[in-house]
């Protein structure tokens, strides 16, 4: 109760001006951030990228922003994607290697943002291609879930890897797992993060959870790439025995985990022949993404409160 509390708490600072300016102006708060955020350069994204690979991983980055106000904000993301991509194609880390986005930072609220994030996507799916990278276009909340799927569909007439994103938590799910089967696309499987009204999205844990049971086995029947994204042992062996029993080899679907989350799982995970895919995010603006990793667990903050009492 008290947890649920917290983590409303929490998602509501997400979006608050003035809890960001307080939390960003603690000295402390970037020795925290660091364990989800691996750092502000694109060289920090491709050092993590390096360690990880040679881990057994391999790893789909986020360019951390969202929500962008203006036509050059936009510009300016699809950029740092850009540079991003050159990047890892210069360190020699670009083949296998996935790219999240939010099509929020591409322009999607603008006026005319629909077609402004398409098009800022496909040119970032194209450079993707060109080097051996898929791109996975990351769901935000359930007032873009139609305009986020409908973008995945287009861009797929060209540039079939790109993947979508589906949140068990919105009741809507079950069908558009149904729509998806016979596209073969790439679709990522998550809890949800966003904090959504009771008329579109189940409010207990329990009832998510055995949504997401569910959503694991429609997918590995289905001809998508299942990418099970979770840090939760007991969905990680539904994955596994549904993946069996859908007669799917290990090359065939994959696990996700966000950085620095659980990286003794993922290891458990690996050591059961589980492909391994982990979010790197990394950029100056990880507000959102880490309030919304402290709402998820709500040790997290007391974790982040241990490190400020430290000082
Ligand atoms: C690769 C990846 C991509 C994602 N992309 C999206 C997206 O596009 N849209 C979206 O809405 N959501 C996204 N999410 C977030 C997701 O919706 C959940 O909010 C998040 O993964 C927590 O749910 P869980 O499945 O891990 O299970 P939970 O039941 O929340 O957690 C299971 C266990 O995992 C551990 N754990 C979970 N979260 C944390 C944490 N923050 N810190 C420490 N331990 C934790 C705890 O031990 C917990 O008991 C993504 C998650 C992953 C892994």
């Amino acid at each position: 109760m008290l947890d649920q509390a917290l983590s409303h708490t929490l998602n509501r600072a997400s979006r608050s001006a003035r809890a960001r300016r307080a939390v960003e102006s603690f000295p402390i708060t970037r020795k925290v951030v660091d364990r989800f955020v691996p750092g502000e350069t694109t060289a920090d994204a491709v050092a993590a990228t390096r360690r990880l690979v040679a881990g057994g991983r391999s790893v789909t980055i986020d360019v951390l922003g969202e929500d962008v106000l203006d036509l050059a904000g936009a510009r300016a993301m699809r950029d740092a994607y850009r540079d991003l991509l050159t990047a890892l194609a210069e360190s020699g880390c670009a083949a296998g290697a996935d790219v999240s986005l939010k099509l929020s930072a591409m322009g999607q609220a603008l006026p005319g943002g629909t077609t402004i994030a398409t098009d800022h996507a496909a040119e970032i799916a194209d450079a993707a291609a060109a080097l051996g990278c898929t791109l996975t276009l990351d769901m935000e909340d359930h007032t873009t879930v139609d305009s986020t799927l409908a973008i995945g569909a287009a861009l797929r007439v060209s540039y079939p890897s790109v993947g979508n994103v589906l949140q068990t938590n919105l009741r809507r799910t079950p069908a558009d797992i149904a729509d998806l089967d016979g596209t073969g696309a790439r679709i990522r499987l998550v809890k949800g993060a966003y904090r959504e009204p009771a008329s579109v999205a189940l409010q207990r844990k329990a009832e998510v959870d055995h949504a997401y049971e569910r959503a694991i086995d429609a997918l590995m029947a289905s001809d998508c790439y299942p990418m099970i994204a979770t840090h939760d042992p007991a969905m990680l062996e539904r994955a596994v025995a549904s993946a069996v029993g859908a007669g799917r080899d290990a090359d065939r679907w994959e696990a996700q985990m966000l950085y620095g989350v659980r990286p003794e799982l993922e290891q458990r995970m690996i050591d059961q022949d589980v492909r391994m895919r982990v979010y790197v995010p990394f950029g100056t603006d990880w507000y959102g993404y880490f309030m919304r990793r402290l709402a998820e667990r709500p040790a997290n903050v007391a974790f982040f409160l241990r490190a400020l009492a430290r000082r």
